[in-house]
């Protein structure tokens, strides 16, 4: 009888170009996937109903594609240190397969899972990084160390071959009706609706959960002649769809990054002119600052508790709650901050023009510790990611990796040149829609223009505000150099 291999599924729920999966089926054909609804981060106070939504729909994808690959995905629903070495014990697994990740929890939970299921005489094989096309230590300076500047980083990475996707694991075998009850008896449970988790979202999404939606949207974008060939053109304007809108299906790995880094590869190849070469290089650029968060996350892990740079390690922040509460429902009277949150609020998603206005905005303008903001992000993204999200959030903070740290986004000028007919501002700002676009970009709107439309006059003074935050920001300067 072929040896029994469990693969644990984390931010990889797909079966096509799937490093770590693939490895396993090269061991057994009997082949069974596993997810583990772990309560350490469903119960955490930055989860996103959106999220856990998505989540549930790559799951509930990834049990049909097991299903017609002639295997199951087992789900539990615990603490995976116990739970997963007790399902395989239980079934006689020789061995649990999993891809490696960048997040300190992660790393942490999986040492322990690892030397749980030592102890139970399990194999464990965790040596791929399926969510990376370039693993951290693969991309350093000439003297060896990890790279904390972004553009050097990307020279590197761009100039090292890149791996091909490998296919989808076939003929697999799944667990007699014997093994499934014991895999009952050991924890393995049905696919809960996020509802049930105590999430509700009925908002929908950008981009469906699962892989087919994933790929198709790649397939489109990376088309002839569609946003790709455009994109550095248009992804600044938050009313026009010029982005790939991939974010989520990259967090959780509902499509597999070479697929992703083949198909703009392909389209770099087919480019006939300079613009549209340029165009796609700034796509795979992004791609890039993707993998430079992730390694830098990897390498200093400190960046998920708070700043990276000194100065703002004890920032003097103002903190006001009622300023923040006007942030989060999108009511500081600033249009395009507040069209931006409203975005985020109904959809899960925000344009990145946007992220970087308000959380310029949260922390220049109003001063409030950024991290705030970090978390606000998490409670709502369904493409929320710790390296993504707390790299944005340094940079825009002035707190992170950025060898020019003090940038400060001014809300008009950013309306002014990135909606400059307001045509965002008009979709997420429906009662001061009739407003003169003039008003809507610069955010003068006279007070007897907002009269009875419940739009709030600007709480801050932009001028004042940022002039405070500089000064603020070179006491602290001066105080570190002492
Ligand atoms: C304050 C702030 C918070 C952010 N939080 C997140 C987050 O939680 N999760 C997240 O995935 N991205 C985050 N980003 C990065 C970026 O805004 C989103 O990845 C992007 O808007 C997603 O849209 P898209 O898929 O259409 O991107 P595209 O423009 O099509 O880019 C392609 C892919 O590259 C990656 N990418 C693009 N820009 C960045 C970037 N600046 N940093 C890292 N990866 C990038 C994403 O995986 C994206 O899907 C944040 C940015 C800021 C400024």
């Amino acid at each position: 009888m072929a040896d029994l291999v469990l693969f644990w599924h984390r931010r990889d729920l797909r079966l096509s170009d799937n490093l770590g999966l693939a490895a396993a089926r090269d061991r057994s054909a009997k082949l069974i996937g596993l997810f583990c609804l772990d309560p350490g981060i469903l119960e955490a106070d930055d989860v996103a109903p959106a999220r856990v939504a998505y989540m549930i729909g790559c799951l509930e994808a990834l049990q049909d594609s097991y299903k017609a690959a002639g295997s199951e995905l087992l789900i539990l629903q615990d603490n995976p240190i116990k739970a997963i070495p007790k399902l395989a014990a239980a079934l006689g697994a020789v061995a649990v397969y999993w891809n490696r990740d960048v997040e300190p929890y992660s790393r942490q939970r999986d040492t322990d899972v690892a030397q749980a299921l030592k102890e139970k005489g399990i194999e464990m094989h965790t040596k791929t990084w399926d969510q990376l096309l370039h693993a951290p230590g693969e991309v350093r300076t000439q003297a060896g160390d990890p790279y904390t500047v972004y553009t050097p980083f990307w020279r590197n990475w761009i100039g090292q071959a890149k791996p091909e996707p490998v296919p989808a694991p076939s003929n697999l075998t799944g667990l007699s009706p014997k093994e499934k009850s014991t895999a009952k008896e050991a924890g393995a449970t049905e696919l809960p609706s996020a509802k049930t988790l105590g999430f509700t979202w009925d908002n929908g999404f950008l981009l469906d959960p699962g892989e087919a939606p994933a790929l198709a949207q790649l397939e489109n974008f990376c088309e002839d002649d569609r946003e790709i060939a455009a994109y550095d053109q248009q992804r600044d304007f938050p009313a026009i769809p010029g982005t790939s809108t991939l974010s989520a299906a990259h967090k959780f790995g509902a499509i597999g990054i070479r697929t992703v880094w083949a198909a703009a590869d392909a389209a770099y190849s087919r480019c006939r002119s300079d613009e549209t070469h340029a165009n796609v290089r700034v796509w795979q650029q992004e791609l890039a600052w993707r993998e430079f968060y992730q390694h830098v996350m990897y390498f200093f892990p400190e960046l998920a508790e708070g700043p990276h740079r000194e100065q703002l390690k004890d920032f003097p922040w103002d903190n006001d709650k009622d300023l923040f509460q006007a942030w989060c429902e999108g009511k500081t009277g600033y249009p395009i901050v507040d069209a931006a949150m409203r975005q985020l609020n109904q959809t899960g998603w925000m344009h990145n023009r946007c992220r970087m206005i308000v959380a310029s905005f949260l922390s220049k303008d109003l001063i409030i510790d950024w991290r705030w903001g970090e978390k606000y992000f998490m409670q709502h993204l369904y493409d929320g990611d710790l390296s993504a999200n707390n790299g944005g959030w340094q940079w825009s903070a002035s707190s992170g990796m950025d060898p020019k740290p003090l940038r400060i986004f001014n809300p008009a000028s950013q309306a002014k040149k990135y909606d400059p007919e307001a045509e965002y501002i008009r979709e997420w700002l429906p009662e001061i829609r009739h407003l003169d676009t003039q008003m809507l970009v610069t955010g003068d709107i006279p007070a007897e223009e907002l009269e009875g439309t419940g739009y709030p006059a600007a709480i801050v003074n932009h001028k004042e505000r940022q002039a405070i935050f500089k000064a603020r920001y070179s006491a602290q300067k001066d105080k570190v150099k002492r």
